[in-house]
């Protein structure tokens, strides 16, 4: 275990956010579908990958699709230090949240985690921030407010970037790249769960082909 600072993380997660302008967010219940999960995103030009643990498999699925060439794989849904802990265990390479406490970031800065916190609100960037993080989620992007609240915020905090993600998709996301704030998004619509029971890969390619495509940030 390596400890990292909130500079180091902000780098890391800068890299990751910088990859492309989606980051899938990933429920998977079924581990054996991980792999060709992960793989089908990579080729449709997605290598950021976040995989909530929201499932009980979640940490297999990790460990799975971190055997993906080309991908980067990371956790969602981090709540506490156990995991933290366990997120990293498996092969994670980041770690995101829907929100963010004190402990949650000592947590990831102890366990060398790089962390994209969540944000709903200035005041929340701004502890963020305190704490050093300039690049952080903003969640939940469309019921906090949307494209309009993050622009409202790229005066006054223009040294932070944010990932939109909760409510964004294909018809949406083009509006939060605009921003100059904002260089990717988050969504699980790349990844419907019906598709990836059906195990249609070639499907989950081109829906990931066309959201790269498509998709510029500003
Ligand atoms: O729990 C986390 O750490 C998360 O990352 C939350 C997710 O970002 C959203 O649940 C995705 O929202 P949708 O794209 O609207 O399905």
């Amino acid at each position: 275990m390596s400890k990292i600072t909130a500079s180091e993380a902000c780098k890391r997660t800068a890299e990751i956010c910088q990859a492309a302008p989606v980051v899938p967010v990933l429920i998977v219940d079924d581990a054996s579908t991980a792999y060709d999960l992960g793989a089908a995103l990579v080729r449709g030009g997605l290598p950021a990958l976040e995989v909530t643990l929201r499932t009980d498999c979640a940490l297999e699925v990790i460990s799975e699709m971190a055997k993906v060439k080309g991908g980067i794989v990371g956790a969602g849904t981090l709540l506490t230090h156990q995991d933290v802990k366990n997120a990293k265990a498996a092969g994670a390479k980041f770690g995101v949240s829907p929100g963010a406490t004190p402990a949650l970031i000592d947590a990831c800065e102890a366990e060398g985690l790089p962390l994209l916190a969540g944000a709903a609100s200035g005041s929340e960037a701004m502890a963020l921030l305190e704490r050093g993080y300039t690049w952080q989620k903003f969640f939940p992007a469309e019921a906090a407010g949307g494209a309009p609240l993050l622009k409202s915020l790229s005066s006054p905090l223009s040294q932070i970037t944010f990932c939109p993600t909760g409510g964004v998709s294909l018809t949406n996301a083009q509006a939060y790249l605009n921003l100059p704030n904002v260089v990717c998004v988050g969504g699980s619509w790349v990844a419907p769960t019906d598709v990836i029971k059906a195990g249609n890969w070639d499907q989950i390619e081109e829906i990931a082909r066309t959201a790269h495509s498509t998709l510029k940030s500003a």
